[in-house]
């Protein structure tokens, strides 16, 4: 059944907003970001003055608008309690970018921490990745700020704004920045950050695994690229996967560049967060893909702030998923 268009129509129009301004502050911040700008984080992954901005940003803006909704964000503003500069540069870009009423660094920093929910089965939540792939931000490359509103474990609501990425892949030196959205049963679209003109995307009609390209990390470690390999061989994929960072391969996915995206656990131990997959997975889904974990079963946004009943992820147009499914489940057995 098809959604009426004014489903989440105000939760909707707050989330493309929150998601645009995060998205220019980062382009902004790329141009001067200095090393010391950047910390690691416990698990040693990379955090940036950025993704503090741009989470509070964001969880301001939810909280204006929907002040029961609880949030998940990624992080929180412990680095920054710890480091009182890191903590001004991250005041001086929240408040030069907000548009609105100057805050104080305690106010910022509560803002950040509106992010600690811890997700569940039951009402309404955001999540949000205020930077999704971090090392792609700084190397240049692709990164996405991603919202998605979650209803009773379901995602209802998908925003991606993906700063980097061309408007149409295949004019690279085109315009950059494009926004996907989506609502459960609402379909799947794509707008430039210049235009607000929505634009219907879909998935790939192939209806053979080879005629597609498939799309995976840039990070070896996140995804395993020799079996993602081994998986393409055994479909008959002759075209080089397209490797990128973050959500934007939901967003390509969607829009029918690659046919396919694998995720394929490295590790045994990790569990995927829910902010790296909400948004991306309904609006693969609304584009007409399927998505589903490694062992075929659908991701699983009920059970907390990550993915732990589930294991990688498998998403691909409709026609050609199955078979997909096949050659994974063969080789990884
Ligand atoms: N071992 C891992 N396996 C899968 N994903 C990981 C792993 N370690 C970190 N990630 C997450 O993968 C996401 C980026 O995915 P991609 O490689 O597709 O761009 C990041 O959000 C990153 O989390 P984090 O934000 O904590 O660095
Ligand atoms: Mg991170
Ligand atoms: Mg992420
Ligand atoms: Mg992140």
């Amino acid at each position: 059944m098809l959604q009426s268009s004014a489903y989440l129509a105000a939760e909707k129009k707050v989330a493309i907003a929150a998601v645009l301004t995060a998205s220019r502050l980062c382009q902004s911040v790329f141009k001067t970001l200095v090393s010391s700008e950047t910390v690691l984080k416990g698990d040693k992954s990379p955090v940036t003055v950025a993704d503090f901005a741009a989470q509070s940003l964001v969880n301001r803006a939810l909280q204006r608008h929907f002040p029961n909704d609880a949030i998940v964000g990624e992080e929180d503003a412990a680095d920054l309690h710890a480091d009182p500069a890191l903590r001004d540069r991250v005041l001086a870009l929240v408040n030069a970018n907000s548009g609105e009423a100057a805050v104080t660094g305690q106010e910022m920093c509560n803002f950040i921490d509106l992010g600690s929910s811890a997700g569940g089965s039951v009402g309404r939540f955001w999540t949000l990745d205020p930077i999704d792939g971090t090392k792609g931000f700084l190397r240049g490359e692709q990164y996405a700020v991603c919202l998605a509103l979650i209803v009773d474990g379901k995602v209802e609501l998908g925003v991606l704004g993906c700063p980097n990425l061309p408007v149409d892949l295949s004019k690279p030196d085109g315009e950059r920045g494009s926004l996907f959205v989506a609502t459960r049963n609402g379909g799947a679209y794509q707008r430039s950050f210049s235009s607000e003109i929505l634009h219907k995307i879909h998935t790939t009609n192939a209806d053979k695994a080879s005629n597609t390209k498939f799309c995976e990390s840039v990070e070896a470690g996140h995804s395993s690229q020799s079996d993602a390999a081994n998986v393409a061989g055994l479909l008959g994929i002759t075209q080089q996967s397209i490797r990128m960072d973050s959500q934007c391969k939901y967003g390509i996915l969607s829009r029918g560049d690659a046919g396919i995206y694998l995720r394929l656990p490295v590790s045994d131990t990790y569990e995927e967060k829910i902010w790296d997959h909400a948004g991306g997975s309904l609006i693969v889904e609304e584009s007409g893909g399927v998505v589903t974990d490694i062992e075929g079963m659908p991701l699983d946004f009920g059970v907390g702030r990550t993915l732990k009943n589930n294991k990688g992820v498998v998403a691909a147009g409709k026609l050609i998923h199955t078979e997909v499914m096949e050659a994974v489940n063969y080789l990884l057995e």
